[in-house]
């Protein structure tokens, strides 16, 4: 997959508002593979709405989602889920790790799907992200800034065209959150993958090649 594009996308919820000023909303924009966007936005201007749309959760807008040149309401259960194992990987704002499994277990589950990477990838960016001894724990017994670091690595164990992360550093110090932009970025690069940050002020300090506003 190569673009993205959102067609004079607007979801219903915001169909009433008089004033919408946005780069986003009722615009035709285009995400294209192998660059570096990020999407700012206000609590409540549709952040997580926005990463809805991309990865086919919800379809309550009006214009069109596109993926090159398909309108992604064309596309059935099994294309998204094609879609989402080698084309699109998404970080949760809420994570949606699994709360009973151990760190490891949560990024295993997943790439012993995808047979992606190896134990020993995956251990050294516990190690890089300073989570080395968390392997074991159970996910519930840790940090929100750790779960961020944990699904952060379990997006990164599968293919991808685009990354989609949603706040992934809210819970994060400067020092965590530029390892993990490191890492990400150089799996993006690996993979001329194109990537997508959204962020309600606090971001990733990266080289972004466009900020658009919600
Ligand atoms: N599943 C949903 N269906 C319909 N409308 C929703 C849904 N989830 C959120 N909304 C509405 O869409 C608007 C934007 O919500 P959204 O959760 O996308 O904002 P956000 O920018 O991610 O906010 P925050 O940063 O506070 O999480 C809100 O008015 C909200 O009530």
């Amino acid at each position: 997959m190569n673009s993205i594009k959102l067609n004079n996308v607007l979801p219903h919820v915001f169909e009433q508002v008089s004033d919408l000023q946005s780069d986003v909303w009722k615009k035709d924009i285009c995400f294209e593979k192998g660059h570096l966007y990020l999407v700012e936005a206000a609590s409540g201007k549709g952040k997580s709405t926005f990463c809805s749309y991309v990865i086919g959760y919800r379809h309550d807008y009006t214009g069109q989602v596109v993926f090159d040149q398909k309108d992604v309401r064309t596309f059935n259960v099994n294309n998204w889920v094609n879609i989402r194992q080698k084309h699109i990987s998404h970080l949760f704002q809420e994570l949606r790790l699994f709360p009973e499994l151990t760190a490891m277990e949560n990024v295993k589950i997943k790439n012993d799907l995808t047979g992606f990477k190896t134990d020993k990838q995956i251990v050294q960016w516990f190690d890089m992200l300073g989570i080395g001894d968390k392997l074991d724990a159970k996910i519930g017994r840790m940090s929100f800034g750790q779960q961020q670091r944990v699904a952060m690595i379990r997006a990164l164990v599968q293919p991808f065209d685009f990354i989609l992360v949603d706040e992934p550093i809210s819970h994060l110090d400067d020092h965590n959150s530029q390892i993990m932009g490191d890492i990400m970025m150089a799996e993006a690069k690996a993979q001329g993958a194109g990537v997508i940050v959204t962020s309600i002020g606090k971001h990733m300090k990266l080289d972004y090649e466009k900020t658009l506003m919600l």
